[in-house]
């Protein structure tokens, strides 16, 4: 897992070395410090010469600017190291959770990959900071400290090491509980997280509910579920910080009367015995670095892993390595002996053999939960078939690079999904650099023209948070307007025509009709009053393909189709 985090400070190997020699420079002249008050004290002093007192005090003035400028390298470039860090992880990050697979999507809440994606990586870019450099600056001046303690008098130095095992063995215990007390409270910030992104964009359900008090009190919870973990977390912080600043306190004290009875027994000369204890603040500086490295390490480490184990999600539905690139489809499609299943426990699809021939319009029906809108997902491959195969135009469309054989594919949503900003971007998004005059085209097409004139913004007009500014009909239209765009020899239309008033699903129909020419459509349609001019109709049941045939050629078969058209057409 270290070795992991290091290689995120590969491409920033100039920024960590400048950064982490400036530290070193900076610990040695603390090093150096007390060895000239000592020298100071005890040579200096003494000689009277007022003249020298001035040259040595202007020399060490000149060391302390310069170590003011290192301590600022030290502290905007090392943070540079780590925001850059951090940034470069966010990128990774959100890179690869744009190429997982839609069962990665279907069992991952969005809270938590905001919380990865935010919280957790400003703990990494903290710890990726002062991770390395101030473990090695801590042994280094501990190290350094003690090796001159040495030198100055042994005994008094060995009296100081004897409290540094205890020590130790604080900073590990308080370590190990508090990496439990930050696990404990990410867990439960992801949770807050995936409720206020739930409750937000539910908002509207939520309120026509009347169910704002449900909301709030499950946010309650969860809120004070957070804040008890947070508060143990910083209990178990505050001990640790409080225990050892109490050791390091009543050491000094330690010293300095140990120090006193050795300096009154001519063993220890006044400068040595200031210089000593300058040193034991020296020596327990890096415990103390350590120890706020040891409430960041839990914090970062924790966030690591998690980040970890999101990027150690390989989307299940990959290019194979010879997968070719198919530059333009004609739109066969051929289901050959089919069998899905979302998970373990339920198989949705089994025995489906089908075979659309290019241009057709191909409408899918069958109750509710039957596979309809299942069988269309796999043509794309949002999920891989567990048996069988599907191809297109003789090629099987595993052997097809995922991007192209998408890009030959035209979606219109049961759900159109639009993404806050223009009108003109969301109809953009079919061909991300589309002229003008493809996208009024394109606007023309689809029957948004008129609509699009009337706004004072035109083109231009803010279309809200998932177009919530626009109705269902203009979102659809919005929709079928980025087929135009993209304009793909096969079309799949979830639905599109549902929950719309008569004239607009007339224009939309129009629209649609116009959009399916010269293209493979599949329809999957509830009203089956949309579906009359398809050229074939396909019944879904959960035992598979029941039927399939021409719209009058099924009602005179009598079967099931016959059946759901005479429900609807009594219902209507
Ligand atoms: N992402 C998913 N994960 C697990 N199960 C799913 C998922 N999507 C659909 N299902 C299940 O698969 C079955 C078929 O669903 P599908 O949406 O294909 O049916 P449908 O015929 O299109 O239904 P409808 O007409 O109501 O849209 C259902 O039992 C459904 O619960």
């Amino acid at each position: 897992m270290i070795k992991r985090f290091l290689s995120y400070y590969v491409p920033h190997k100039k920024l960590f070395t400048l950064d982490f020699s400036s530290a070193v420079f900076v610990a040695l002249l603390e090093l150096a410090f007390p060895l000239a008050v000592q020298w100071f004290i005890d040579s200096l002093l003494p000689s009277g010469n007022w003249s020298m007192i001035v040259s040595v005090s202007a020399g060490l003035l000149a060391l302390y600017i310069m170590s003011t400028l290192l301590q600022f390298v030290v502290n905007y470039w090392g943070h540079m190291l780590g925001i850059n860090i951090e940034t470069d992880m966010r990128q990774h990050l959100f890179t690869h959770v744009q190429r997982q697979s839609f069962r990665f999507f279907d069992n991952t809440k969005t809270g938590h990959i905001m919380s990865r994606v935010t919280n957790d990586l400003m703990d990494i870019g903290e710890l990726a900071h002062h991770g390395p450099e101030d473990v090695f600056i801590a042994f280094m001046t501990f190290i350094g400290a003690f090796w001159i303690m040495l030198t100055i008098n042994v005994q008094l130095a060995l009296v100081t090491i004897i409290v540094v095992p205890f020590l130790i063995w604080l900073i590990a215990f308080c370590n190990i509980r508090m990496n439990k007390a930050w696990k404990n409270m990410y867990r439960d910030i992801a949770e807050v997280n995936g409720q206020v992104e739930d409750s937000v964009s539910g908002v509207r359900v939520v309120q026509s509910f009347t169910n704002e008090e449900y909301e709030i009190s499950r946010f309650t919870k969860n809120n004070k579920r957070f804040r008890l973990s947070k508060l143990a977390a910083y209990k178990t912080m505050s001990f640790s910080s409080s225990g050892i600043y109490m050791m390091t306190r009543l050491f000094i004290l330690i010293v300095l009367v140990y120090g006193a009875w050795l300096s009154f027994s001519g063993k220890l000369s006044y400068g040595e015995l200031v210089g000593f204890v300058l040193y034991v603040n020296v020596l327990f500086k890096p415990i103390d670095k350590i120890s706020a490295l040891l409430e960041l390490y839990p914090k970062g480490m924790a966030g690591f892993k998690r980040f970890t184990e999101l990027i150690d999600t390989y989307p299940e539905v990959v290019n194979r390595e010879d997968a070719v690139e198919v530059a333009s489809l004609r739109g066969d499609i051929a289901f050959n002996n089919v069998e899905f299943s979302y998970d373990d426990s339920k198989t949705i699809l089994k025995g489906i053999d089908l075979d659309i021939r290019a241009g057709e319009t191909v409408a899918f029906v069958g109750p509710s939960g039957a596979g309809k809108t299942t069988i269309c997902s796999l043509i794309p491959r949002f999920y891989d078939v567990n048996d069988g195969s599907i191809s297109i135009d003789g090629i099987d469309i595993r052997d097809m690079t995922k991007e192209s054989l998408r890009s030959q594919i035209g979606i219109v949503q049961q759900d159109v999904f639009l993404f806050t900003g223009t009108l003109r971007e969301n109809i953009a998004y079919g061909k991300l650099h589309a002229t003008e005059e493809e996208i009024r085209d394109a606007a023309k097409r689809a029957h948004l023209e008129d609509f699009i004139n009337s706004l004072p913004y035109g083109y231009e007009t803010q279309i809200g948070e998932r177009g919530l500014k626009l109705s269902g009909g203009q979102k659809q239209r919005i929709a079928i307007a980025r087929m135009f765009l993209k304009n793909p020899p096969i079309l799949i239309l979830d639905e599109a025509t549902s929950a719309l008033d008569t004239e607009t699903e007339l224009i939309i129909q129009n629209a649609l009709t116009e959009l399916a020419k010269d293209r493979t459509t599949l329809v999957i349609a509830h009203r089956l009053a949309t579906i009359r001019n398809a050229d074939r109709i396909v019944v879904v049941t959960e035992d598979g393909i029941a039927e399939q045939g021409g719209h009058d050629e099924l009602i005179e078969r009598g079967g099931i189709f016959a059946n759901l058209h005479s429900v609807q057409y009594q219902r209507t």
